[in-house]
């Protein structure tokens, strides 16, 4: 699509563990517009992490990546040089991992850590990195004059803050960001989704969201990535794809989470757990965990994602019967009958 900051096309990536493969992402498909905020969700496990560092290409030693482009701003990431990645880095593309708000170095003062981007990465002189320092804090909504506390002195919200201050400081056109508000309450959540959304709309960028947490997704993404066991299930604007999904692992997920400007109403888990990725079954690989399944499912090879309209896509086989497999996917003896 015009416009799109970042095309992800057919990526693969394994782990080698002994003498076997972790395919830990088949061939996922998707694409982030340009002045977006595009969530990746699915479960623990399906390979969302390993897309946000095989975007940047910060990935342990035992991956690799098999195939697939990722084309950003016209160039493939994935076939780049080291050199020409490293240019990328933190300019382009800012990359906020998984507990970033803990791995901040407790014996620095916060000022020092920012400095170290803006000066080391940035080449901005000392003043100049002060300067831009006290900006982006102001940008986060931390007072400036708490440049000069150490990590320990932030309750976790304002760590978060801080983290998302570092990703900033050199203007990236898109910001990747895994879990940024996991391990916090709801409320610090909202408050921090609120800042994310409000500084990806005034500086126009894009970020990717990494997160577990559909509800997350709802709550601030324009967009919804959905992947299951290594593969993207389905993907879309948000608001359809949540009013009308298309992929049972889409349905049952979104019947699995309290929403997270409400209280809670009956929460419906999905029974069982996602496949072994040393040796993903053929065929869709949510089958045995779907109460819609069908013999087809498992023979008819890898289910590639169809457009069902409008930009939405899914990989389902009974795409055309979608709107009666939402009616049964609503009731939870649908999914307890799986059990
Ligand atoms: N360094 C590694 N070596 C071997 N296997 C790995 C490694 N890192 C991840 N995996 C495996 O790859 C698969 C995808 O993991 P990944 O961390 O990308 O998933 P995730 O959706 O981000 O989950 P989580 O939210 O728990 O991090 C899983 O099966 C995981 O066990």
């Amino acid at each position: 699509m015009d416009g799109d900051i970042l095309r992800v096309n057919g990526l693969k990536i394994s782990y080698a563990v002994g003498d076997e493969k972790v395919r830990a992402v088949d061939d996922a498909t998707f694409s982030i517009p340009g002045g977006s905020i595009v969530g990746l969700v699915g479960e623990s496990g399906c390979g969302k992490t390993t897309v946000a560092r095989g975007l940047t290409r910060v990935m342990t030693k035992n991956a690799s990546i098999e195939g697939g482009e990722a084309i950003f701003d016209g160039a493939d990431l994935m076939s780049m040089s080291e050199t020409e990645m490293n240019r990328l880095r933190w300019r382009d593309i800012a990359f906020v991992p998984q507990s970033a708000m803990n791995s901040l170095d407790p014996v620095y003062r916060i000022e020092h850590q920012l400095n170290e981007v803006l000066v080391q990465r940035g080449g901005h002189s000392r003043k100049d990195a002060r300067r831009r320092a006290e900006e982006l804090f102001d940008m986060v909504g931390i007072e400036p004059r708490r440049l000069k506390d150490y990590p320990h002195q932030f309750s976790g919200g304002m760590r978060q803050r801080v983290a998302i201050a570092l990703a900033l400081a050199l203007n990236p056109k898109l910001v990747i960001a895994d879990e940024p508000v996991t391990a916090l309450d709801v409320i610090v959540q909202r408050q921090i989704l609120d800042t994310l959304k409000d500084l990806q709309e005034k500086l126009g960028i894009s970020v990717i969201l990494v997160t577990h947490d559909i509800s997350v997704v709802a709550y601030v993404c324009d967009r919804i990535v959905v992947m299951y066991a290594g593969r993207v299930v389905e993907s879309g604007d948000t608001e359809t794809v949540l009013t009308k999904p298309y992929h049972p692992y889409t349905m049952g997920l979104y019947n699995a989470f309290p929403d997270l400007q409400s209280s809670a109403g009956v929460l419906t888990p999905i029974e069982g757990h996602p496949p072994d990725l040393r040796h993903p079954p053929t065929g869709c690989r949510f089958a045995q965990r779907c109460p819609f399944a069908q013999d087809r499912c498992t023979t008819s090879g890898e289910i590639a994602l169809s457009d069902v309209g409008g930009g939405h896509f899914a990989a389902c086989l009974r795409s055309d019967e979608a709107e009666t497999l939402r009616g049964d996917a609503a009731k939870s003896e649908t999914w307890a009958a799986m059990a």
